[in-house]
């Protein structure tokens, strides 16, 4: 189980970005983390796994998360990474073995036996010997999931993994995380499109600086819940809102 209480957050030590978030999550489960633009949901992954300054605290099976940060990996968002790195595919990859290896460890052969089982579960394989750089919006998501794979991470967070990619590796990377979830993981992914929620998630963290709801989706996904989140004016094309 994960547990976040209390996380906050502030920018300017003046205005909230987050506020007094609580709640937990057992594993295995695919949750939805969702709100406005500007409600603070990268804001809280970021102070929940402490890449911030911020107030509250993170355990791990009843562990504070510093000593069990193995176990909890994070793809941020695009815009917040850099992909002219000159690094390949296969190297970016093996960036998720570093939290269990010291930096003067080489990486073995099993280590790339790893690498290249996680990019073939990505359908990326080819692209190994490739540079980042060279990879569409799609494929590069692709390869950030794949590093969580090696990592063998038991937390899986990702802030909105499905921006400008394509409906096949959106597909991809769902039924991977799927599988994920069947190994007894708890994946939670920061996620705009309303129209997919249901389909998705088996719980919704809904939140606007202070957490709006939390629960199983057919009981949070409701038009309560998303007027007070989101105001009167939303809507959710083809989805259905429970009342
Ligand atoms: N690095 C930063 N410096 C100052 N303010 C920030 C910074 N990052 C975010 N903020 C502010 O904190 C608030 C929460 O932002 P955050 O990015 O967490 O929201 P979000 O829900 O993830 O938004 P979006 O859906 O638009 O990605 C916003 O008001 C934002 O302007």
């Amino acid at each position: 189980m994960i547990a976040f209480d209390n996380i906050s957050a502030s920018y300017d030590g003046v205005h909230q970005a987050v506020e007094d978030v609580t709640f937990t999550v057992d594993k295995p489960a695919i949750v939805g983390i969702i709100g406005p633009n500007g409600a603070g949901k990268s804001t809280f992954i970021k102070s929940a796994l402490h890449l911030i300054d911020g107030g509250g605290s993170t355990t791990v099976d009843g562990k504070p998360l510093q000593k069990r940060k193995k176990e909890v990996a994070y793809v941020e968002q695009k815009s917040d990474i850099d992909y002219t790195f000159p690094i390949t595919v296969g190297e970016c990859v093996s960036l998720g073995l570093y939290p269990e290896k010291q930096f003067f460890q080489r990486i073995t052969k099993e280590d790339w036996q790893k690498v290249d089982h996680a990019l073939a579960l990505v359908k990326m394989e080819e692209f190994k010997d490739r540079q980042i750089g060279e990879l569409s919006g799609g494929q590069f998501q692709r390869i950030l999931i794949a590093r969580t794979f090696v990592q063998d991470a038991t937390f899986i967070f990702l802030d909105e993994p499905f921006v400008g990619i394509d409906a096949t590796s959106e597909q991809i990377i769902m039924e991977l995380l799927s599988g994920f979830k069947k190994e007894g993981k708890a994946i939670f992914i920061v996620h705009h499109d309303l129209s997919k929620v249901e389909r998705y998630f088996d719980e919704l963290v809904i939140l606007n600086k202070k957490l709006i709801a939390k629960g199983p989706t057919d009981e949070t996904f409701t038009k309560a819940n998303l007027q007070e989140a989101f105001g009167d004016t939303i809507f959710v094309g083809g989805g259905q809102v429970n009342d």
